[in-house]
């Protein structure tokens, strides 16, 4: 801080106020150009009437909630005054924020625009709030809804603060995303390779925790409309700061122009509306809570529950009831007897199987309900539907780390880690300083692994019929679960049990990699750009610095002996080597995900370190984990050796009516573990 020793209060409060007031006027003349765009038909309205654009698919699923509203404009103004800051001082914006004269100003300044959060805890409290606050009593905050993601390690943003990572360590441009998907994870349409051992449900599980886990907020154009960022002038491009297209490179095998549209997400405001370098929102629970199911506050809610008996609501055929208001937007309906469906997550639709195995859990709430109702007949609606919550975010913890995630990591890390589950008795695991929130390295890269265990089919299995439908037609449909009077969440969730998943490699299928949300015109993505773009736009470091972070060794040259990548083979070091010009400049997910895989795990030694310490917090870190024995919070014993005997193919069975399955459904059916008679649950509540 010596630098500005001799400025007077009076000085830097010229200087900060100065730096605010322009970051408001930008803010306003971004608004104002985007409504202009809106007008005049540039950037695209979130629905149209007839078949969706490209466009629009991915616009469903990026979203922004309106509630969010508040903190929008609040992010994006911190983010141009941190920028402006470390223009007007010249010096990087750590070394401001070490100076306590400049903070105790801007604290001053920026109250008008921003306040900080506060939340209210009752000690007392017996269930975790859908917003996830007061979970952690010491920092409330922790794992809360709409709130920044924390970082493992500091970012790499081109300025220091805000502008995408973006160059080689070299000074050269880094390649075009588009460039790297090609290179390192093309799969030949021809021969897609799969897993002989596991089933497609280890990828469809994964994306429901990821949803639950996770949902960074987009940045949207006026009235929700999609910016875009291609096919206008160089001048205009400039003028739009949230845009960041990814370069297309000539003689591409699928993309004609030579422009992705790709728009940044939305930069946070931390708990105290400090200025920093840029950082994302997400907008779920980070706690393994269901989310996805109960929502994520108390408007969710109330359009969820059914207030009656402790009930979710539910259609007649058993699905998510239609939403309250009438919503066109969250899916794209193929007949006028469908609707959109209403869960705690508008992704819910984005897969036929991610729409099957939420309603799964949908059906196992009221089971629950329903037996407890019964058992306690003085009980109110709200208790039931506490207990039963509990119970099914119990059940859903326990599957997700006995039986899912040792597939993901390998039981060498389940081990290293602590993430076992002992089969009987609790394990008082709560860390108070253990902060569960998602961290951006591994919602930005490593736990997109599975985009590589994608398949291009959908399977749909019962005992007629074993149909598949291709990927690329089913992005945002709820017609396969409503096929068949609502059977068809059945046929989907056991055919995701019975068809094998894709390899776990560096390879991505067609239907994502090159045709994520392909619309009537033939139009498309690649999720794979997209992925290695939004580490670029989140300033997340390359490769070589997470490597450091997880104690690996750190590469200096592209070759796969002592001082390289020694965690890749030959051939996808080459690739490597084929697109970047040093190992430090390679991105996290194509970097990641080419390592060969950890013994019995399907991602590689610097992915496993990632996922791992994550869910080591989500597991520490939540006072409610359901293995944790604490007086009125915890389980009885007699309830957790219940919850220890859930598995995947009770749920299935139960709730899709199958008479057999194979004892694991992560894995495929195999002469040695055939059809067996699964343990039944006690109801000892
Ligand atoms: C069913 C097919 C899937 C589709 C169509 C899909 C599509 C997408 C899209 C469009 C994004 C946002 C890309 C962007 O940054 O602009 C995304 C993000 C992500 N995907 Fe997938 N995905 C699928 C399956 C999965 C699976 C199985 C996982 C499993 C772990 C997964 C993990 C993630 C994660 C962690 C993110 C970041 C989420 C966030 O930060 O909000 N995805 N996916
Ligand atoms: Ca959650």
């Amino acid at each position: 801080c010596k630098q500005w020793a001799e400025y007077t209060d009076d000085q830097l409060y010229k200087i900060i106020s100065k730096a605010i007031h322009n970051a408001e006027l930008t803010y306003r003349r971004v608004m104002t150009l985007n409504e202009y765009l809106l007008e005049i038909g540039i950037d695209q309205p979130p629905v149209s009437q007839g078949p969706w654009t490209y466009q629009q698919h991915y616009a469903a699923f990026q979203n922004l909630k309106r509630g969010t509203a508040a903190d929008v404009d609040e992010g994006i103004i911190i983010d141009f005054a941190s920028t402006e800051l470390t223009r007007c001082f010249k010096a990087p914006i750590d070394q401001i924020a070490a100076c306590p004269r400049i903070v105790e100003i801007w604290d001053k300044l920026i109250s008008p625009v921003c306040q900080p959060r506060i939340v209210r805890c009752f000690p007392g409290e017996r269930y975790r709030r859908l917003t996830g606050e007061c979970n952690n009593l010491k920092y409330p905050l922790w794992g809360m809804t709409n709130r920044e993601e924390r970082r493992f390690v500091p970012p790499a943003y081109l300025d220091g603060v805000s502008i995408p990572r973006q160059l080689s360590v070299d000074g050269h441009p880094l390649p075009s995303a588009r460039m790297v998907s090609n290179i390192v994870h093309r799969q030949d349409p021809c021969c897609p390779l799969i897993e002989r051992d596991l089933s497609l449900y280890v990828m469809q599980w994964g994306q429901m925790v990821d949803h639950d886990i996770v949902d960074t907020a987009g940045l949207k154009g006026a009235d929700d409309s999609s910016i875009m960022c291609c096919n206008i002038s160089e001048k205009l491009l400039e003028k739009r700061p949230e845009c960041f297209p990814i370069h297309i490179p000539p003689g591409d095998l699928r993309f004609e122009s030579n422009c992705m549209n790709f728009v940044r997400n939305l930069p946070s405001r931390d708990d105290l509306c400090r200025f920093g370098y840029r950082n994302q929102v997400s907008q779920a629970t980070s706690f393994l809570d269901a989310s996805f199911l109960y929502g994520q506050s108390h408007e969710d809610s109330r359009a969820i529950r059914a207030f009656e008996r402790g009930m979710l609501r539910i259609s007649p055929s058993g699905l998510f009831p239609p939403p309250g208001s009438m919503d066109t937007r969250s899916c794209q309906l193929e007949s006028q007897k469908h609707y959109c469906m209403k869960s705690g997550d508008f992704r819910i639709h984005v897969m036929p199987g991610l729409t099957s195995v939420q309603v799964m859990f949908l059906r196992e709430h009221n089971r629950i309900a329903f037996i407890l109702g019964k058992l306690n007949p003085l009980w109110n609606d709200e208790d039931i539907y506490s207990e039963a919550r509990k119970i099914v975010i119990g059940q859903l913890q326990h599957i997700t780390y006995a039986y899912w995630l040792p597939y993901i990591v390998g039981p060498d890390r389940v081990l290293q880690y602590g993430l076992r589950v002992s089969k009987h008795g609790y394990a008082d695991v709560y860390d108070d300083e253990i902060d569960p929130t998602v961290a951006n390295g591994f919602a930005v890269a490593a736990f997109r692994f599975a985009h590589t265990l994608l398949s291009d089919t959908v399977p749909y299995i019962n005992d007629h019929v074993a149909l598949s439908f291709k990927s690329e037609d089913m992005f945002n449909k709820p017609t396969l679960a409503f096929s068949k009077n609502g059977m068809g969440v059945s046929y989907v969730g056991y055919g995701l049990s019975q068809a094998p998943l894709s390899k776990a490699d560096e390879k991505v299928v067609t239907a994502v990699r090159d045709n994520l949300f392909r619309d009537m015109d033939g139009r498309s993505l690649d999720l794979i750009s997209l992925n290695i773009q939004r580490s670029r736009d989140h300033g997340v470091p390359g490769y070589n610095v997470w490597r450091k972070f997880c104690g690996l060794p750190y590469a200096f040259h592209f070759g796969t002996d002592i001082g390289g990548l020694v965690d890749h083979s030959p051939e996808n070091a080459k690739k490597l080597r084929a697109v970047y010009r040093h190992p430090d400049d390679i991105d996290l997910f194509p970097g990641g995900l080419s390592e060969t895989p950890m013994p019995g795990g399907v991602v590689g030694p610097l992915f496993s370190c990632i996922i791992s310490q994550q869910f080591s917090n989500l597991k520490r870190g939540d006072r409610f984990y359901f293995e944790n024995g604490f007086k009125d919070t915890g389980f009885t014993p007699a309830q957790l050796e219940s919850i220890k005997t859930t598995t995947l193919a009770r749920l299935l069975c139960t709730h899709f009516h199958l008479s057999r399955l194979q004892v694991d459904p992560f894995r495929l059916p195999s002469k040695v573990v055939e059809i067996v008679a699964l343990p039944l649950w006690s109801v000892s509540w």
